[in-house]
């Protein structure tokens, strides 16, 4: 069964009077239990298009299916509420909250959720990541590698049945990095 669908989708940005084609046409479909790699030089729309499946923004032609829901139609409000059901995000940049501590952080999609064993959760997440001595520090205080790991932890918070994950272990060691591929995590 195909979880997401992607016919012949653009992203067109405007620029002066130029308009800049960042994605043109592009279709292809993933299957359940998938392992899908976006392989491309820097500045050819990866991130745009992880960000377009996962309905962070919307495309200027074309489709997106998720879990067989067409994205389009939706609000906003409509497709967070289908990511948290069912997509984990790891972002390039992390996009902490960075008035919340690391345990807060991944406890968030999980209170959206109302789950009662949300801080339990997030602590086991954390210290997944090898994070347990970090539960009370604020993302200013982490390091860059620290971040991504919080990031890491959060995406997996909610059991997605999808995760995208853009350069997921760019900012860690490769000793740490091998650790996160290889972890029950990724
Ligand atoms: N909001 C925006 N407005 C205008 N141009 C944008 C916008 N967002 C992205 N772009 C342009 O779209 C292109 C693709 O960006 P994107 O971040 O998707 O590339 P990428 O393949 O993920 O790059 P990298 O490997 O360097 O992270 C870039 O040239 C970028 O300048």
């Amino acid at each position: 069964m195909a979880i997401l669908t992607v016919s012949e989708l653009s992203k067109f940005y405007s620029s002066g009077e130029k308009q800049l084609r960042i994605l043109d046409k592009v279709s292809f479909s993933v299957q359940a239990g998938d392992k899908v790699a976006i392989v491309g030089p820097s500045g050819s729309g990866k991130t745009t298009l992880l960000g377009l499946c996962a309905g962070l923004d919307t495309g200027s032609a074309g489709s997106v299916q998720l879990f067989g829901q067409a994205l389009e139609p939706l609000s906003e409000d409509q497709r967070a509420a289908l990511r948290n059901e069912h997509v984990g995000f790891i972002f390039q940049n992390f996009q902490l909250l960075p008035t919340l501590t690391a345990l807060e952080n991944v406890m968030v999609p999980l209170e959206l959720k109302g789950r009662k064993d949300a801080a339990l959760r997030a602590k086991d997440l954390l210290a997944q990541v090898g994070l347990q001595d970090r539960l009370g520090h604020y993302p200013a205080m982490l390091s860059g590698g620290e971040q991504q790991r919080v990031s890491i932890a959060r995406a997996f918070a909610n059991e997605p049945k999808l995760l995208f994950a853009d350069e997921p272990t760019g900012n860690l060691d490769a000793e740490t990095g091998q650790k996160v591929r290889n972890s029950c995590l990724i």
